[in-house]
Order: C-alpha cells, then sequence, then structure tokens
C-alpha cells in the first residue's frame, strides 16, 4: 500500500505543503490543479521538485464535466482531456481524476457515459495515462460509486478504472459493503476523507468540513475494510477539504494526517485478520488504567500557595525526592509532584509558564509498547538524562510541550516510588476522601482540539465524545471528553475560539495549550467539602440566583440543597444519574481544583454548570474596576 495525501489538505504554497509531507513520511501525493497552476515552476520542473522531495504523483485531479456531452461540447471535453494529458506527462503523473458531471447540459444514462469513457480510455492509453472514475456526491447524474462502478463495467477498457472516496459513499448512507463486490484491479485510486455528521447540502459539507479519518462521525473503518477485503493494495490517499485545515501549520496537518491514516490502516488489519495489509505493523492501542501522577513545575510564594491547597484538600506530604528539590503529596490513589528544581525540564517549564502542569503519568499495561505505537504514529519521544537514583520512565510529547509519561506494572517502572522517594517523616494525615483523579481538563486553542483528540484516540484504547459547546461570558468553548475504555482516565479537551474567555484568557499566558484543572473524585462529596473547610479550602463561590434555579430545576430536599449551598456544591443530573461537583479558586495563572462524585452512570462533566462556574472564576480574576482583556 502506498500513503497519500492530497495537496489540498494541506495549507501554504506548493513548495510549504510538499516539505511538510515529505517530512512525516508519505509516499506520494494527489496533485490539485489549483496547486499546480499557482507554480510559477514549468510542469516539468514541478514534477522535479516534488520527486526532489521523494515524493511521487499518484493522482492529477480534477478533471470535471466530461461525460454525458453531444455535438462541440463533447469534442471540447476530449481536447481538453489531451490537453490535461499532456501535461501530466511533462509533471510525471499518470493517473487522472474524472469526477461525475455537473455540467448543466450533461445527459444522464450509464450507456452513454460508459461509451464516452470507452472512448477516452484509447485516448488515454495512447498518451500512456489511465482514468479513474469518481461519483461525487453531488453529482448531476452519478452520485452513487455504484453507478460509477456500472459505467467503468461497461466501458471495459483497460485503462478505465474507479476511484472510491469514503465521503462521497458514507456522506449518501451507501452501504460500503457493496464495495466488497467491486474486483480490485478495477479499483485505481481511494480517497479517505471523515467529517462530523450535520445535516447540510452535501457539496458544502464536502467542501468545508471534512477531517481526518478518526476525526469525524462517519464510518471510514468500515468503508476501508470492505476496500481492503477487495484485495486492493493500491494507494490510500487523504483528500481533506476543511476550512481551519488551510490555515493551520502545514506540518501539524500533515502529521496528523500520517497518523490517522496508518492507525485506519493498522485497524483494519486487526479487523480482516485474513486479509493481507502492507503497512509498518505496530503494538495494539494501550490500554489506560487511570492516572499514575500529576507534576507541577513551580516554585517560590506560588509552590507555597500550592502546598496550602494540598493541605486544605487533605493531601499528605509523603515523600522527597532522592536527589531533587521534588516532594510527593498523596492521598487515596492521587500523586501530586511538586518540582521546584530550577534547570531540568520542569526548570525549563517553569521558566516559559510560570507554575504550569507540566507533566502527567498515565498507567497503562505496557509502557514500552506504548511508547512503540506513539513513535510510529510519529508522537514525539520525550527523553532527558536519568540523575543519580533515577529511573528512566518512558515518555512522550503531549499537549502544548508537556510531557507524559507511562508507569506499567510490569517492569521496575512499578517501584519508582520507592526508589525515587525517601518517605516523608512528616505524620500522614487522615484525607478529605479524596480516591482518585477523576479527570484532567486541558485547554487548547479550539483549532488544536482535533489534533489532541486524534492524539489520544489513535495512541490508546480511548473514545471520543460529542463535542460539547460551553458558554462563557465572552464567548463559546467547545468541549470534547476522552475517556479510557474502562472509564478509568478522562481527559476534557477545551478548545477557546478567543482569548477572552476563561479558558482562552489561560491559554494566552499558556502559550499552546496546558491542563488547566484537575478533578479529584470523591465518594461523599459533603463530608470532604466540610472537611476540606475545616483545612481551610476555599471554594469557588456560586450565587444565589444559582441554587433558586436548582431549586426550580430538580427535586431536592430542602435541607440538602441548604447544604450544598452552604458548601458551594454544584448539582446536574440526567437519566442515567447524578453529579456533584465543587471548585477551587483559581491560582497562578488560572489553575484550578475540582471535587467531583458521580452517583449512578453519570458520565459528563457538569456541562449545564460551566457557565455560572466560568463566571466566577472571571469573577475573581478579573481585577476590580479594571476593563477585561
Ligand atoms: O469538491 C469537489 O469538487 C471534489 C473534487 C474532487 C474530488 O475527488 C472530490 O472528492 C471532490
Ligand atoms: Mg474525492
Amino acid at each position: 500500500m502506498k500513503s497519500s495525501i492530497a495537496t489540498v489538505s494541506v495549507s501554504g504554497t506548493l513548495r510549504e505543503k510538499l516539505a511538510a509531507i515529505a517530512k512525516v513520511g508519505f509516499d506520494g501525493i494527489e496533485i490539485f490543479e489549483q496547486d499546480f497552476i499557482a507554480d510559477a515552476g514549468t510542469p516539468r520542473d514541478i514534477g522535479r521538485m516534488i520527486r526532489d522531495h521523494g515524493l511521487e504523483i499518484l493522482l492529477f485531479q480534477p478533471f470535471r464535466d466530461f461525460e454525458g456531452l453531444d455535438g462541440d461540447a463533447r469534442r471540447k471535453a476530449f481536447d481538453r482531456a489531451k490537453f490535461k494529458f499532456e501535461t501530466m506527462g511533462e509533471l510525471g503523473a499518470d493517473l487522472m481524476l474524472v469526477c461525475s458531471s455537473l455540467h448543466p447540459n450533461a445527459l444522464g444514462g450509464i450507456d452513454r457515459a460508459a461509451q464516452d469513457f470507452a472512448e477516452l480510455g484509447e485516448v488515454a492509453a495512447s498518451f500512456g495515462m489511465r482514468v479513474g472514475y469518481e461519483a461525487l456526491a453531488w453529482g448531476r447524474h452519478v452520485n452513487d460509486h455504484r453507478d460509477a462502478w456500472e459505467i467503468v463495467r461497461r466501458a471495459d477498457h483497460p485503462n478505465i478504472g474507479l476511484i472510491l472516496d469514503s465521503f462521497h459513499t458514507l456522506a449518501r448512507k451507501i452501504d460500503p459493503e457493496t464495495i466488497r463486490r467491486i474486483p480490485s484491479d478495477k479499483i485505481f485510486f481511494v480517497q479517505l476523507a471523515d467529517a462530523p455528521r450535520i445535516d447540510m447540502d452535501l457539496l458544502y459539507w464536502s467542501r468545508h468540513f471534512r477531517n481526518m479519518p478518526g476525526e469525524g462521525d462517519l464510518s471510514v473503518l468500515d468503508f476501508m475494510r470492505a476496500v481492503a477485503a477487495t484485495g486492493y493494495d493500491g494507494t490510500v490517499s487523504l483528500e481533506i477539504f476543511n476550512d481551519q485545515f488551510r490555515s493551520a501549520q502545514p506540518e501539524g496537518i500533515a502529521r496528523d494526517g500520517y497518523r490517522a491514516l496508518h492507525v485506519l490502516m493498522d485497524d483494519v488489519r486487526r479487523a480482516e485478520p485474513d486479509v493481507m495489509i502492507d503497512t509498518p505493523a505496530m503494538p495494539p492501542r494501550s490500554q489506560v488504567n487511570g492516572f499514575g501522577f500529576v507534576e507541577f513545575a513551580t516554585r517560590d510564594g506560588e509552590a507555597e500557595q500550592l502546598v496550602e491547597m494540598l493541605r486544605s484538600m487533605g493531601f499528605s506530604h509523603s515523600g522527597d525526592h532522592v536527589s531533587k528539590a521534588v516532594t510527593l503529596w498523596q492521598q487515596g490513589d492521587v500523586r501530586v509532584i511538586l518540582n521546584k528544581e530550577s534547570s531540568g525540564f520542569a526548570g525549563a517549564a517553569y521558566n516559559m509558564h510560570g507554575t504550569n502542569i507540566c507533566d502527567v503519568g498515565l498507567r497503562v499495561d505496557d509502557a514500552s509498547a506504548t511508547t512503540e505505537r506513539a513513535s510510529s504514529l510519529r508522537a514525539t519521544p520525550f527523553s532527558q538524562s536519568v540523575g543519580p537514583g533515577e529511573i528512566d520512565i518512558p515518555a512522550i510529547r503531549s499537549v502544548g510541550g508537556s510531557v507524559m509519561h507511562f508507569i506499567d506494572d510490569t517492569s521496575d517502572l512499578a517501584n519508582v516510588w520507592s526508589v525515587e522517594f525517601r518517605q516523608s517523616d512528616a505524620p500522614a494525615t487522615p484525607g478529605a476522601g479524596l480516591s482518585r483523579i477523576d479527570h484532567v481538563a486541558e485547554t487548547m486553542s479550539y483549532e488544536d482540539m482535533l489534533s489532541w483528540a486524534l492524539f489520544y484516540t489513535s495512541i490508546f484504547d480511548m473514545s471520543r465524545s460529542e463535542i460539547v459547546d460551553v458558554v462563557d461570558p465572552d464567548g463559546l468553548v467547545r468541549s470534547v471528553a476522552i475517556k479510557s475504555a474502562n472509564g478509568s482516565a478522562r481527559i476534557t479537551l477545551n478548545g477557546a475560539d478567543t482569548h477572552r474567555t476563561f479558558v482562552g484568557n489561560f491559554l494566552a499566558d499558556s502559550f499552546g495549550g496546558a491542563i488547566q484543572h484537575i478533578a479529584f473524585a470523591t465518594d461523599d462529596i459533603f463530608s470532604t467539602a466540610s472537611r476540606m473547610r475545616d483545612a481551610g479550602f476555599r471554594p469557588l463561590a456560586l450565587t444565589e440566583n444559582y441554587y433558586g434555579d436548582l431549586q426550580a430545576r430538580f427535586n431536592i430536599e430542602a435541607e440538602r440543597l441548604a447544604e450544598m449551598k452552604s458548601l458551594n456544591i454544584l448539582y446536574d443530573e440526567t437519566a442515567d444519574g447524578a453529579f456533584y461537583q465543587f471548585y477551587s479558586r483559581p491560582f497562578a495563572s488560572g489553575l484550578f481544583f475540582e471535587i467531583v462524585q458521580r452517583v449512578g452512570a453519570y458520565d459528563g462533566y457538569g456541562a449545564p454548570n460551566a457557565p455560572f462556574r466560568t463566571a466566577a472564576q472571571k469573577q475573581l480574576l478579573r481585577p476590580k474596576g479594571m476593563p477585561h482583556r
């Protein structure tokens, strides 16, 4: 199988696109005519430049409005095709995509179109070219791959074949299983794209909202399984028209494309064990079993403030690093590390961002297999020199340049706490009932959200929720939740459109995204909240109006409601269960803690409460009388 990406999928000039596509390791490209025409080089020069990047031109496209014409218009269409074949010869491309016609004068008829393609096949053959026919979902007469296939079958010419595009098939809800009966040698090329399910005009949806396989809601896996089952082992190419991608960094998009394509082929291989799939092998998705630790880079007054907060939340100072200014704080199954080093990764992270969560440890089944899969999918490995008494823990780069470490039970990684930390003499405190990390919340620019969701769902056995809109007083924040298969690890990604929102404001200070808050789980939030209050914890205060509204919306006993109000506990309820939560006040550049209790099978994060708590948080951040940013 050759991997390819269409030049339209990536932003920049043709040269910038090629550099990015080549760097991440695609075999070739689909060259879009616009990209080619906009470049000042001759077709020969452009062809050479592409090959100099180590890339093949696997497809030239698109050729429009060809079939179904008659008279002069038909002759003109053939002349146009000849001109394109000549250009392709100079470029060094031998396959042209013809998409189904939208021409107002195009006449329908399978046999008429077949006749056009039989003749075009002869012309193509005389130029040493091949032609693939693709049904656009909004084609005038042909908008279904089954009709395109029938035309190709009846054209019966060795230089005429079919091009399949997952978007056109899946957007129209055409059963991809119908692909299994097409002979593989007549499939000349396969294009892949996903898209979010939005009810809108097909053309508009396709030209603006496509995204990488796995980033949307279409079943690209079922489509590709059917293609693979035919025995097709030719090019698989990403053709992604997306407004956001057009303005993103070319290399990030190319990398996401590479990741999406290879993870899809890996999934196909696992789903169709009898089919030979020729892509690099990688370990299966990594099983995540919760969070091993979270690490703050911090210093001075902010470090003292953090210690105060941890104490007030019931954490005990349980250990000191054998050689570094690093302390370990524990409660239940939660480990928080405070790193006050001025050198190394945490030191650099502090110098850049101030107090921040620079590192997260995920518990996985197999740490080295996890990093192996991650590097196969072009994640950036991370390592730093291992100091005296330290264990080399496998790690990769994560959101905003932070680090993600992997801990498992199968190697000496399991002993890291006893090896790297000396137990503290400080007496353990009784705690406040926090048992584990329920979730961590990462803040990022909305443009990066799909990319980080793909990061999690491709490397780990994690799935993605629908995107929900969270209203901030100064803008919209979109949020998607990532959850491990067993529910033990949850990560929410919050995408900010503007820096005026609470998360956007944090983003402006944190350059490129970071964890903004950590939510701890308790089994009894009322007891936890009162114990924390007694230990000096200062919760985020909600308004009277909030509790008035709760009373109106839900059936909560008056006494309970009064207790919630006095402890600043928020509430949500669905058919699956109930959810209680309360928050700390923001500290440092807008970091905060959350305490949650899930009742029944409640699976959300209290999104209906988000506008009220963000308003309260912003109130505290904004200096009185100052216009906000
Ligand atoms: O939107 C289009 O016109 C268009 C062109 C070529 C394709 O391969 C395609 O899928 C869509
Ligand atoms: Mg296409």
